[in-house]
């Protein structure tokens, strides 16, 4: 047998989480209590306005840590961080939540959505249909989908399900074979990541190849490795308005300062 990658163990780690919590609260006791939520704050709708309105639709993540890059942010805490993107222009945040690989939190998600208005992306790797309930009840505004590790069959149940509970759903693929598998689902959102979750390469050049297959009517997001501006000129050029930027922002003493030098410099 072959060494299993990062992402595979992820997985399989992820998978005896959820069992461990379907055990402290079943999904007949998690159901009812999404009873009377506030609806969800528009993230695809919020995206697309700030990139026309803007020039740039920013989703700025809340990321301690990664596999690939061990601990990015000693200095953390996720309500100053949300705050200060919401004040520099961020259209929607990402909160990663998976404790185990990137030292994020249920709890951050819950801080972030307090402190600000902005709609709200959960990061987690979703295996089972129950996180995508776990996630609403969060305060979850959208979820990811990442097509590396679904099923065709898991895609779109899973797609469907969000939908059903009145959450975006951004749908992340890697390469084309992938990429068909999302646009089965006719998806509103699609992430290309530029990094390899199997390897860590990352390359700007995904975003760029894969760009022409996916149809007008569909939002691009480029994620991962955006740094300097010539990243972000890149992306332009190719007519890529939507953007998912965690380390670049992460590793500067003011994360909303940094957004606002690398995206709206003139302003
Ligand atoms: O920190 P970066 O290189 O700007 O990347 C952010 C985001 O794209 C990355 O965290 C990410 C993209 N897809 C994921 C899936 C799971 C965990 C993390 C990710």
């Amino acid at each position: 047998m072959s060494v299993p990658t990062v992402l595979e163990k992820i997985v399989a780690h992820k998978l005896l989480e959820v069992e461990e919590r379907k055990r402290l609260l079943p999904q007949d006791k998690l159901e009812p209590m999404l009873v009377g939520l506030p609806p969800c704050r528009g993230f695809v709708t919020q995206l697309k306005d700030r990139a026309s309105e803007l020039g740039a639709g920013i989703i700025a993540e809340v990321k301690k840590a990664s596999p690939s890059k061990g601990v990015i942010r000693e200095h953390f805490v996720p309500k100053e961080i949300a705050r200060a993107y919401e004040d520099h222009g961020a259209a929607c945040l990402s909160v990663l939540t998976d404790i185990a690989f990137f030292k994020g939190s249920d709890d951050y998600l819950k801080q972030a959505r307090e402190e600000v208005s902005l709609p709200i992306l959960r990061k987690d790797f979703v295996v089972d249909a129950y996180q995508i309930w776990e996630s609403r009840l969060l305060g979850a505004d959208c979820i990811l989908l990442i097509v590396a590790i679904l099923s065709d069959e898991q895609l779109a149940e899973f797609h469907n399900l969000a939908t059903t509970l009145g959450m975006d759903v951004l749908i992340e693929v890697h390469d084309e074979y992938e990429l068909e598998s999302a646009l089965r689902v006719n998806p509103r959102l699609v992430g290309i990541n530029n990094r390899n979750l199997h390897n860590f390469e990352t390359s700007l050049s995904t975003t760029t190849s894969l760009l022409e297959r996916i149809p007008e009517d569909c939002t691009v997001v480029t994620e991962s490795g955006i740094h300097t501006a010539e990243d972000v000129a890149l992306m332009r050029a190719n007519d890529v308005s939507a953007f998912l930027v965690g380390e670049a922002f992460m590793r500067a003493e003011n994360p909303g300062h940094q957004l606002a030098k690398l995206f709206f410099p003139a302003a």
